[in-house]
């Protein structure tokens, strides 16, 4: 079966051939995923999680074990309720008045879907990156400095340090370096994309989200976001929701198949796109439908 899924398979036939050990520019070290893969502690637990817009069910009774720094990819046809789960799990549905949710997701000790749990803590430790580049009608220093001037207090030094190493560390410094102070809207997608990313993880997050976030992107754009992924899941846990095979296969370590607001399959990614248990997920995967 392996064999003939990989035929049948063009993500597959696509990956690099040997996935265990993948180097890109920014990678000092080649990374050994599988060794990592396997010994993983969870970072968020979803349970029989539920979650409705009014009288409409829109995921039946998820669970799921998120690993720490690794990336777990969210695939499915569109509807399926990926995105509605992402937004949970940092509460951005909260502002969805139609939206309820029922069940645990619990990030470490802290229950994430608790009223007493507060909210503004919750999203700087849960960061969101969107399909669209968002930066704000501001500097693309002011753009990463936003959050730690809300959060911590720092000195002008101590946060021009921060704001360079978040730009370091989202691949976009050497490309901004000399423009600081000049609007983030003024930069192209792929490079608007990083500074958003690098605006998150200035906050100092434990985990990213990510939906769809290189879907507005040119190809040579979304690798570099892709290879920013790979190079971000040794600090961060990073849940990214993509509707691009390859992508889900390049970046992630696990991938959970998802179809009409159920979790039909959640596995390793090798397993899922070479291996997978059930018919529905080998069709998504090798494009019969979606
Ligand atoms: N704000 C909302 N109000 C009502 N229904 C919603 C809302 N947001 C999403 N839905 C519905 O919930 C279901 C799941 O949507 P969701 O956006 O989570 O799916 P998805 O898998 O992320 O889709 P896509 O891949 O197209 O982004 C869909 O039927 C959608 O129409």
């Amino acid at each position: 079966m392996t064999v003939s899924l990989k035929k049948l398979n063009p993500v597959v036939e696509s990956r690099p051939a040997d996935r265990a050990v993948v180097a890109s520019p920014q990678h000092s070290a080649p990374i050994d995923t599988k060794e990592q893969t396997d010994d993983a502690s969870t970072a968020i637990r979803i349970e029989g999680f539920n979650a409705f817009y009014g009288g409409y069910h829109a995921l039946h009774d998820i669970s799921l074990d998120i690993p720490k720094n690794r990336v777990t990819a969210l695939i499915g046809p569109s509807g399926c309720g990926k995105t509605t789960l992402l937004r949970w799990i940092n509460r951005m549905n909260d502002i969805v008045p139609t939206a309820r949710a029922e069940g645990n997701i619990s990030l470490g000790d802290l229950d994430v879907l608790a009223s007493s749990t507060d909210v503004v803590d919750l999203r700087r430790q849960v960061g969101i990156v969107f399909q669209k580049p968002n930066p704000f009608p501001k500097t693309i220093y002011d753009n990463v400095a936003y959050g730690p001037r809300l959060h911590l207090r720092i000195s002008r030094s101590e946060l021009d340090d921060l704001v360079q190493w978040a730009l370091q560390k989202a691949a976009v410094w050497d490309e901004v370096k000399d423009r600081l102070h000049k609007p983030a809207l003024g930069l192209s997608g792929g490079q608007q994309q990083r500074v958003c990313i690098a605006r998150t993880i200035a906050t100092g997050p434990e985990v990213l989200l990510m939906d769809e976030p290189c879907s507005a992107l040119d190809p040579i754009s979304t690798s570099s976001i892709e290879d920013l992924i790979y190079e971000l899941r040794q600090q961060y846990t990073i849940v990214i929701v993509t509707h691009n095979m390859q992508q889900a296969s390049r970046v992630s370590d696990r991938t959970a198949f998802f179809y009409q607001g159920r979790v039909i399959e959640f596995g390793t990614t090798d397993q899922i796109f070479t291996l997978p248990d059930q018919k529905q997920t080998e069709d998504y995967v090798t494009g019969k439908f979606g």
